[in-house]
């Protein structure tokens, strides 16, 4: 082989390492290429979605997306690349104090709303369910968005239902137009808004008053009901007042004379004590003056038998000493019957006031037993109220949790509640309510505690209960509410019940046992009410 062949052979073996070389290249272009692209799309988006959130972002981001189309050096797009990071560092602190304040504004705003008197009990129940799924911090402010949005409907149900808005909370009240000055012929024969009457009839029921003023109160509630002009409306209301305050006045002249009788009493019981303990003193000085006495008439009489010469003059002497001893001994006698029935005397003078002490605290004892009562329980209905059912089932729950057993919770609500009171008036509303309250009270088994909640809403615990029983008991008692025959106006009508029950569970709280239950009876009502729904 010459050397122009062996040069030849070199040069296609370094020509195929070269298509090699320049193939591999290529195909590593391609890839960075590729690479490249990817990038540019995704900084794209990133710009796209954090576009207007912070303009040195939004610069930052074009810079690099440049660099990148540029196939600019290393070391440049990782200087970008760490200036881009550290500025969304500082954006995920920003973002995590936005979505606690958020939260924070949310819940506020939320339970501004739930304080309001007089919200429907559905809009009261969807709030309650709203702010139950925000109980927890969310990941992401955009997941407050449609939150916001169910908020904002609440609050205009609110606003709709003519109930005056909080001034706190996420909301500020609309500004209020000027009132037009109306002619006060006009005025007076406006008839006043009826819902607005039923809530304050409602409010009436629940104040713990005297029997007598609370049948004053009745009275005054039955005119509020069919006299409806503003002037009529006013008379009422002050004639409601002058009762609080005549109730307020009793009350407090009742406690007054109490505490005068109270005080006269430990005076004089004082004066007593004091009295006894003087003349014990002094009886006990007496009683050692005459002791005193005979000792000095026994040691007397002992000298002078010493001293005595003769049998006769002993004799003599002793029956002289004894004469005076036996006077002295009667002395003592009747001084001692003379401060024992001192004594007796005015034991029973203090046995007497003490007793009379004792009546008078057991009288006031007894009337702050049924004040406490009254306030825990419901006035229409007789029975428990919302704070007695809190404390309640609060107290049940701890229990649970200490030792778990059967607790049971129910929530029940009337069906269409709103027309027996539209179409046959409040009282007969009022009526309802008490019957229903007795039938359930006379249905469930022993030991079950009955409340009223609030409005035509009732609540159960059962405190050992299994899932069978508890719905047996349950659907017996909706068909005899059912079944009941109510009569208004000679119509016979038919009320029924739409019940949700919920066992507690090892992880409940008392807030998600009665949205369970609560819930569950809400699915009964969507269900065609009059029925029994349980939440597992
Ligand atoms: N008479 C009377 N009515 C009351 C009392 N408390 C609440 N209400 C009325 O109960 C009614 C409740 O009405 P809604 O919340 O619309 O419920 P509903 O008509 O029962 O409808 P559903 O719950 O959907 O079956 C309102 O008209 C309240 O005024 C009360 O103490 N006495």
């Amino acid at each position: 082989m010459n050397d122009t062949s062996i040069a030849q052979k070199q040069l296609i073996a370094l020509k195929k390492k070269l298509d090699t070389a320049i193939e591999s290249r290529s195909l590593l272009e391609d890839d960075f290429n590729l690479q490249s692209n990817l990038l540019i799309q995704f900084i794209s988006k990133l710009t796209l979605i954090s576009k207007g959130i912070d303009l040195e972002l939004d610069n930052r981001l074009a810079e690099l997306r440049t660099l990148f189309t540029k196939s600019a050096p290393i070391g440049d797009i990782s200087d970008k690349i760490s200036a881009i990071s550290k500025l969304l560092q500082q954006h995920s602190i920003t973002n995590e104090k936005n979505i606690r304040q958020m939260h924070e504004q949310f819940n506020q705003a939320g339970q501004s709303l739930q304080k309001i008197n007089g919200l429907p009990d559905n809009l009261r129940r969807d709030l309650r369910a709203l702010l139950a799924k925000t109980k927890d911090n969310k990941d992401a402010l955009i997941q407050y968005i449609p939150l916001l949005s169910q908020l904002l409907t609440l609050y205009d149900h609110a606003l709709n239902t003519k109930t005056s808005l909080p001034t706190k909370g996420l909301l500020q009240p609309p500004a209020l137009k000027p009132a037009v000055q109306k002619p006060l012929s006009e005025i007076e024969l406006t008839p006043f808004d009826t819902s607005l009457l039923e809530k304050i009839s409602i409010s009436l029921s629940s104040l713990p008053l005297s029997k007598e003023h609370t049948n004053d109160l009745l009275a005054i509630k039955k005119k509020l009901m069919t006299d409806q002009s503003s002037d009529e409306v006013l008379h009422h209301l002050i004639e409601i007042f002058d009762v609080i305050v005549a109730d307020f006045k009793d009350e407090q002249s009742s406690a007054k004379n109490f505490l005068t009788h109270l005080s006269a009493t430990l005076t004089t019981v004082q004066s007593a004590v004091r009295e006894t303990i003087d003349s014990h003193h002094s009886t006990q000085l007496t009683h050692d003056k005459i002791n005193k006495k005979l000792q000095l008439q026994l040691t007397e009489m002992t000298g002078s038998v010493e001293k005595a010469l003769s049998l006769n003059q002993v004799k003599e002497d002793i029956n002289e000493k004894l004469l005076f001893i036996s006077k002295t001994l009667e002395q003592k006698s009747k001084f001692e019957q003379y401060s024992h029935k001192q004594l007796a005397e005015k034991l029973d003078e203090m046995s007497a006031k003490v007793e009379l002490l004792e009546k008078q605290s057991k009288i006031f004892d007894e009337k702050l037993a049924i004040q406490q009562q009254k306030s825990m329980q419901d006035a229409l209905t007789k029975l428990a109220n919302r704070a007695a059912f809190d404390d309640y089932f609060a107290k049940s729950m701890v229990r649970f949790h200490h030792k778990p057993f059967g607790l049971a919770l129910v929530v029940m609500d009337i069906d269409d509640f709103k027309s027996i009171n539209d179409t046959y008036g409040h009282t007969a509303g009022d009526k309802t309510l008490q019957v229903i309250a007795n039938t359930i009270v006379k249905n469930v088994s022993k030991g079950v505690f009955v409340g009223r909640y609030g409005g035509e809403e009732f609540v159960l615990i059962y405190s050992n209960v299994k899932q069978e029983a508890l719905l047996t008991e349950l659907n017996n008692l909706n068909k005899c509410i059912a079944s009941l025959p109510f009569k208004f106006k000679d119509t016979k009508v038919s009320i029924t019940l739409s019940i949700g029950a919920a066992h507690v569970g090892s992880e409940d709280n008392i807030h998600t046992v009665f949205e369970r239950a609560d819930q569950a009876m809400y699915k009964a009502k969507k269900q065609g009410k009059n029925q029994v729904i349980y939440s597992t």
